[in-house]
């Protein structure tokens, strides 16, 4: 038996699409199933400036398939020296949607993150000024905290204290991975957003070690235990409008995954809205989708839904491809441990 749904064409609220060769074989993926997608800035070195992410934006958009329409939103990369009056002019002309907060060393390209968050209360004050949302990789740093623990505490230590500090500023918790995380989002809610990712949806923890060591399930922050899971898979299924649709598609090449220290992240833009869909459809909850994937995002960042629709099909085994990228290398798509079986059949042009 087959089930369809026919809902507005989704936006992907966080997304890598890394520079030159990898970018050019990535691109199309993400650009045939969303309209739009915030563009994550840790490149190395990362987009700090509004004319970086103006000329990233040309080389994006150089790599769009010819009768694709697809909207790169960009961001820039805060750092200890982020200058608040070009951030501030990014965002009047048009060219940066948000900023994003790595904790330095938190995650994959993060050495220029910031290590003191009071270095850059300028910037968060002329952002809050300006109603531009600060995107947050929501993990600690400190090596004396476990790892499975990271982003509980950067709740507690850095988000609660920046939340009082900059009242009106707009945060996206992103990539959340916790009961607590999710708690703590919906009563933040509305200035308090989050993305959510497939393979957060799909698996837990255990996952990492089915038969052997998984590396292409480590991203971060890690998978975490099953009522975590289960946790997210309600606060995103529940149809509440601070919860929204955000692959993290971060490509490596497959040996870089595949190594004695492994890249962290996920490259999952091929099939992510299958995985997501089947997610709303084991929960029953296929009357969500379409708020989770195609509304409550832009209403969020207060930008329109788009118009154009998109049909997915269950039914069907989605067996999932390796990607070349030039004569470098692979990726190895996302393919969680139960077989995908829900995939994308058309996009139609509004
Ligand atoms: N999620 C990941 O595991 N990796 C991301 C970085 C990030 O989103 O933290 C990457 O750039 O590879
Ligand atoms: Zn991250
Ligand atoms: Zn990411």
């Amino acid at each position: 038996m087959t089930t369809t749904i026919t809902i507005r064409r989704p936006d992907d609220w966080h997304v890598h699409l890394r520079d030159g060769e990898m970018l050019k074989a990535v691109v199309p993926y993400t650009a045939r199933h969303f309209g739009r997608a915030i563009i994550m800035p840790n490149l190395v070195p990362p987009v700090t400036t509004s004319a970086s992410a103006a000329a990233y934006r040309d080389r994006i958009m150089a790599a769009v398939p010819r009768g694709v329409s697809f909207t790169p939103l960009m961001t820039a990369y805060l750092t200890d020296t982020t200058d608040a009056d070009d951030i501030g002019a990014g965002h009047r002309d048009g060219v940066l949607t948000a900023v994003k907060l790595y904790p330095a060393h938190a995650t994959t390209n993060s050495s220029h993150g910031v290590t003191d968050i009071k270095s850059v209360a300028p910037v968060l004050e002329a952002m809050q000024r300006a109603g531009m949302p600060l995107l947050v990789h929501g993990e600690v740093t400190s090596p004396d905290i476990d790892i499975f623990d990271r982003e509980a505490v950067f709740i507690d230590r850095v988000l609660t204290p920046l939340l009082a500090d900059f009242p009106a500023l707009k945060v996206v918790m992103e990539h959340i991975t916790t009961q607590e995380a999710a708690e703590f989002v919906a009563a933040n809610a509305p200035r308090l957003g989050a993305t959510i990712t497939p393979q957060h949806l799909m698996l837990n923890r255990n996952a990492l070690f089915v038969g052997g060591v998984r590396p292409h399930f480590y991203c971060l922050p890690v998978l975490k235990r099953e009522r975590h899971q289960i946790a997210l898979r309600k606060a995103a299924t529940s149809g509440q409008s601070c919860y929204f649709l955000g692959t993290d598609t971060a490509p490596h090449l497959r040996h870089l995954k595949e190594a004695a220290c492994g890249c962290a992240g996920v490259f999952s833009a091929p099939v992510a809205l299958g995985c997501y869909a089947q997610v709303f459809a084991e929960e029953n909850a296929l009357d969500r989708f379409e708020a989770f994937a195609s509304l409550n995002g832009p209403a969020f960042y207060g930008l329109p839904a788009n118009e154009d629709r998109i049909t997915l099909v269950s039914g069907h085994s989605n067996g999932s491809a390796m990607v070349p990228v030039s004569k470098d290398g692979e990726l190895v798509t996302f393919e969680p441990i139960e077989p995908i079986t829900w995939a994308v059949r058309n996009a139609t042009s509004a």
